[in-house]
């Protein structure tokens, strides 16, 4: 049933709505692809992904056993990892699709493809990449990224796991000397991986110099055995993600040469001198890449969520509209159309600023290859601003659009609960969500007092320094809500620095003070990103040339945008004085037009994310609206279904029902 395009072959409701499109489908998907000819070739590998068998589910993965479903995504995994290489994909490449959705419940070989191929790129000195890099490409190692333990995540510094230098035998003794110390969650790391990059405290001419990262070899190349000296174990079930045989990992003395360092910023000569990087955040540059990368990913997966929940509400009829008359989609419901139409607009938003994160970080590491770390903290701040902030609408967006579809988006067949699952993990991993907004308040605070007293601040947070006198915004086009955003981001960093300063003056130290104001602080960072976001989602779509009507319609869901969120936000610009009541009630009855406006694009809208069928895997949001007949065909694969009456009669419920006679 998957896949089939075309007028024809689609329900009557859908049919309607996709003749009604007042744009250019191809222009938008180049977009949001970033060109036409990523897309060319984007689909080109989902082609030859979704025609092969070999990835079908005979069994949906929620019937599977934890082991199955292991094994039966290693196996497409490994397939996929064939076929990569036959048809020469690289790991890039394959990011550009969203081919991992054949995967239905996590990557055993994510990490591997993302993480430890980052960290050897960014981390390992030239002779280093030599050494590992083909192996890592071809799969001999297959590495995970070793950071998080159990008793330590966010806090990198209070790392426990040791690696001690021996000058004698000129190798580095791994060891974990607690329970806590136990390396914790790392992907791939129970049963699939065979190597690591382990973050572990260096020790050298009796001194800690902090994490380090080291390359590991985890398992025996041939037999798949654990090596002596090395515990390891899968750490059991999860919220979602079940496949990724998230791992623990112990070590009992355990010796790697002392090439194993990472070596390209930092180095351990042979006595055990130890050279500094040019800055002691370098060895954190995988998070950075990974986190602009996780905020695409989670975007892509709401994505899917609202293209899902539009198509279902344009085919679902619920209620009386209008008494008497047959009911309608529900879609034409405006609460409905609020649940669904700014999560549209929000793939676009986040996907241009994450866009533009990426551009930075190419920018960064070209200047710290030639040895300027000035913009380091800025990319730090922004790539932790856009996965916070992503992470967090995208989850919110998924669950909003599962509980858009009512009951049946409780329906695993939906997608939405895995999808949701996946999601919110992002809240979690790679920097919990707050511990990150609050890295971006650092930066605004220590920005905003340097340029207090006059020395220069980097580009992004310069607009803390030119602080305008709050004024009522006299118009309200898009420029000037993006400069109410701008305004209000200052107001907020100014009065909770003075509220800072206030808590030190009264005698609190500084940590303390910090801390009594962190929740206002988290808002600092979150108002921050969203200005950001706002900025560059304006000026992307200023600047795209594409035809008429499709600058129209991503006007219009730009304006959605902006005026859903200062609503949304409308306590920060009543508070700065940005904006008046009488302002908010002009943007809200504006957010009524735009929603009836948008209402009529919203399934060429989600057309246009070109997600296929086989990668969607929803009974509610496939191309041809056939919903039912999905819910329907999906409940007789119920392994339940199997008998008419099941095992449990005659084991409990017989004897239960006989008794009472
Ligand atoms: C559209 C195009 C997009 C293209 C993108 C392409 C990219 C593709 C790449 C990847 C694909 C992604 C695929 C994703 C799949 C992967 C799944 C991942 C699974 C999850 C894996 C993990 O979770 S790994 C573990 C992650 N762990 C964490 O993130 C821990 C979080 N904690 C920290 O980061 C830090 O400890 C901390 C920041 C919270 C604090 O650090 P620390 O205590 O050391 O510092 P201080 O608070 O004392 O601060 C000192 C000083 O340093 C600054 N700083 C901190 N971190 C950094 C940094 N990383 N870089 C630079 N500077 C840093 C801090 O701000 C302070 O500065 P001051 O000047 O002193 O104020
Ligand atoms: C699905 C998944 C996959 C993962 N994959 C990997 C992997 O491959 N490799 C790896 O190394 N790790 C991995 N992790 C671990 C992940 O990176 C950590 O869980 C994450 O960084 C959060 O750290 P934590 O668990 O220690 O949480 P904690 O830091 O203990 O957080 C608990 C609470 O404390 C709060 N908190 C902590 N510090 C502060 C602070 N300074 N100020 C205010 N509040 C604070 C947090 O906001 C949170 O509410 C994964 C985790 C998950 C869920």
């Amino acid at each position: 049933m998957a896949g089939v395009k075309g007028a024809a072959g689609c329900v009557e409701e859908l049919r309607r709505e996709r003749a009604g499109c007042s744009f250019n489908m191809e222009e938008l998907t180049n977009i949001l692809d970033g060109g036409k000819d990523i897309t060319t070739r984007r689909r080109e590998i989902e082609d030859l992904m979704c025609g092969d068998p070999a990835f079908k589910d005979e069994v949906p993965t929620e019937y599977l056993s934890h082991e199955d479903r292991y094994t039966t995504e290693v196996r497409k995994v490994c397939h996929l990892a064939r076929k990569m290489a036959q048809h020469n994909i690289s790991s890039r490449e394959l990011g550009i699709t969203s081919v991992t959705n054949l995967l239905r419940d996590g990557n055993p070989l994510g990490l591997h493809q993302s993480m430890f191929t980052n960290a050897l790129l960014g981390l390992a000195s030239p002779e280093q990449q030599r050494r590992w890099g083909r192996l890592a490409q071809n799969n001999t190692i297959i590495g995970t990224y070793a950071q998080t333990e159990m008793g330590h995540g966010t806090f990198i510094r209070g790392l426990e796991t040791t690696a001690t230098y021996d000058p004698k035998t000129e190798e580095f003794i791994l060891h974990s000397p607690t329970i806590t110390a136990t390396k914790w969650w790392p992907g791939g790391m129970g049963k699939t991986c065979n190597a690591a990059i382990v973050m572990a405290q260096l020790h050298t001419q009796d001194e800690c110099r902090g994490p380090h990262p080291f390359f590991v070899q985890l398992r025996d190349l041939d037999t798949h055995h654990t090596l002596p000296g090395i515990t390891l174990g899968e750490i059991g079930p999860r919220l979602g993600l079940n496949s990724q045989d998230n791992g623990y990992l112990r070590f009992d003395h355990y010796r790697i040469p002392r090439t194993n360092l990472l070596m390209r910023h930092s180095q351990v000569l042979q006595d055990g001198t130890y050279i500094k990087p040019i800055h002691t955040k370098l060895s954190y540059g995988t998070m950075i890449v990974t986190r602009v990368g996780i905020a695409v990913l989670c975007v892509k997966k709401l994505a899917c969520a609202v293209t899902i929940a539009t198509r279902y509400s344009a085919v679902r009829h619920q209620s009386e509209l209008v008494p008497g008359e047959p009911e309608p989609q529900i879609l034409e419901y405006q609460t409905q159309q609020y649940k669904l139409l700014p999560h549209i607009a929000s793939v676009y938003a986040l996907i241009l600023s994450a866009r533009s994160v990426a551009s930075v970080h190419g920018k960064v590491t070209a200047d710290i290859s030639r040895g300027n770390v000035d913009f380091l903290p800025e990319l730090h701040t922004l790539s932790s601003g856009i996965k916070a902030v992503s992470a967090q609408d995208s989850t919110q967006g998924v669950e909003t659009c599962r509980l858009a579809c009512g009951g049946h988006g409780y329906m695993a067949s939906s997608r939405l609960p895995s999808l949701y699952t996946s999601a919110t993990s992002c809240i979690t991993l790679e920097g919990e969500n707050t511990v990150l907004l609050l890295q971006v308040a650092r930066y605004l605070i220590k920005s905003y007092r340097a340029a207090v007293k006059g020395k220069p601040v980097l580009p992004s947070v310069s607009y803390l320094a030119a602080s305008p006198p709050v004024h009522h915004t006299p118009e309200l086009s898009n420029k000037a809500l993006v400069e109410a955003f701008r305004t209000s981001s200052a107001s907020l960093v100014r009065e909770t620095e003075a509220n800072l300063q206030r808590l030190c003056d009264m005698g609190q130290n500084y940590p303390h003070a910090w801390n009594s104001c962190s929740v206002a602080l988290v808002r600092c960072g979150e108002l921050h990103t969203r200005y950001y976001i706002c900025e560059r989602f304006l000026s992307s779509v200023e600047s795209v040339a594409v035809s008429e009507g499709t600058k129209g319609i991503l006007v219009c869901l730009c304006r959605l945008y902006l005026v859903y969120h200062v609503t949304l936000n409308q306590g920060h610009f009543l508070r700065s004085g940005t904006l008046s009541a009488a302002d908010l009630s002009t943007l809200e009855e504006e957010m009524s037009d735009l929603l009836a406006r948008l209402r009529k694009q919203a399934v060429p809208l989600v057309d246009a994310f070109d997600i296929r069928d086989e990668l969607l895997a929803s009974t509610l949001g496939a191309w041809d609206g056939r919903v039912y007949e999905r819910l329907y065909d999906e409940a007789l694969k119920s392994p339940l279904n199997k008998t008419d009456v099941p095992k449990a009669y005659y084991k409990y419920l017989r004897p239960l029902i006989k008794a009472s006679l």
